[in-house]
């Protein structure tokens, strides 16, 4: 553990300064492509003109003969785009593997002025943060880097789970975190064969009502993810990074995704992975606040006066916690609309709605 004193401190001579906050960037999907996929690099342009987020996929997803190919198309891709305002992400190979020392050296070396943030899977504890950090603060001095690479780690294994708040914590390089249920099922030894999602078999069920036991006996399909997500949420609030949802593989049922989504939304999470094109605009709608709940947040804003006290609004009671509530959705909403004029004025439109 680093002193407190030394942990804002560069890891090696002539690296950039950590950053002391991590940037507020729109983040609501990050999208997972394939470099060394032809068909999927040719839409990376027109890709970046509708995502917050494009991640270059180095690791699962990418067949063992074709690493080498994603990690030298990234580069391309990253060398010849103009990404806007788009950030551009990579995931690189997990750190027992034999690809992700060439992976860091030769991205950070090649392209460590255009990437903003790297992901880094099966994150076990602090430990491996801060190998990551160490030698990334010596590949950014030795490619004469000014601004310093931000860190994500992925919550896919047990012990990670265990250690989440260090791992949070661990350096100020520290970004944020996304679930990744599929690694942590196996790694748990859950019984499921799915990515991310529910799974029917996990209910509740009423209580019999008589003496028959299959009669009229209601179930509810439980949330596997509940629990590591709000677990994850805590841990990034204390550290100030950000909290993402990762993948949901079930790329037809458009319908489940978006209540995936939702459940971490409401559940503090920024964004989720999207893995398929279609998933891009439902983590967009899902990750924007709606207009409705803007429009009422602004309203306790206004109506709250100091953000003291206690008033009643349509019946409900307003007060300091729910006037802090709605600044973090007023907060959220003003972030996003100053990069996208149609939510600024749907926001706008359904505030002066609600006033009328
Ligand atoms: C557990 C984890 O680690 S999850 C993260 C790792 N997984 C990934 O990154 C998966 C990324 N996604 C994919 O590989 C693909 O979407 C697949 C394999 C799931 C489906 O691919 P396809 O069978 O080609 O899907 P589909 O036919 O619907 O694709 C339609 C078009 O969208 C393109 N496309 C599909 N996914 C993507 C993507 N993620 N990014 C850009 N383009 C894509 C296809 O190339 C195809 O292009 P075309 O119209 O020019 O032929
Ligand atoms: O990498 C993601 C996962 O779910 O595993
Ligand atoms: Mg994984």
């Amino acid at each position: 553990m680093r002193s407190p004193k030394d942990f804002f401190a560069p890891l090696a001579v002539g690296a950039p300064q950590p950053p002391r906050q991590i940037p507020v960037r729109p983040s609501r999907m990050i999208h997972f492509f394939d470099p060394g996929n032809e068909k999927m690099a040719a839409k990376v342009p027109d890709l970046a003109k509708k995502t917050d987020v494009l991640l270059g996929n180095l690791e699962d997803a990418v067949r063992a003969d074709r690493k080498e190919a994603a990690r030298a198309g990234l580069v391309s891709i990253a060398k010849a785009t103009d990404f806007g305002r788009t950030q551009l992400w990579t995931r690189v190979n997990s750190l027992d593997s034999p690809w992700v020392l060439d992976d860091l050296i030769t991205l950070v070396t090649e392209i460590g002025d255009k990437l903003d943030v790297i992901m880094i899977p099966k994150v076990e504890g602090a430990q491996d943060i801060h190998y990551v950090d160490r030698l990334l603060a010596q590949l950014e001095a030795r490619a004469g880097l000014t601004e310093p690479l931000l860190v994500h780690a992925i919550l896919e294994t047990a012990s990670g789970v265990a250690n989440v708040e260090e791992i949070a914590g661990a350096s100020p390089r520290m970004q944020g975190i996304s679930l990744g249920p599929a690694d942590l099922a196996a790694s748990r030894r859950m019984k499921t064969t799915r990515v991310g999602g529910g799974h029917p078999g996990y209910l509740v069920r009423t209580d019999p009502v008589g003496e028959d036991l299959d009669e009229g006996r209601t179930t509810y399909q439980q949330d596997l993810w509940h629990y590591t997500v709000a677990r994850m949420v805590d841990a990034c609030a204390m550290n100030g990074i950000l909290p993402y949802y990762g993948p949901f593989g079930d790329i037809r049922d458009v319908v489940a995704c978006e209540d995936q989504f939702r459940n971490a939304f409401l559940l503090g999470c920024v964004g989720a992975w999207s893995l398929h094109p279609v998933q891009i605009d439902i983590a967009k709608k899902v990750f924007s606040p709606s207009p409705a709940d803007v429009a009422w947040a602004r309203r306790v804003i206004a109506e709250m006066g100091d953000g003291t006290g206690a008033v009643m609004i349509d019946g409900k009671m307003q007060d300091d916690a729910s006037v802090k509530q709605c600044r973090v959705v007023v907060e959220l909403a003003d972030e996003l609309a100053a990069t996208d004029p149609e939510l600024a004025a749907a926001y706008d439109a359904a505030t002066k709605e609600i006033q009328s």
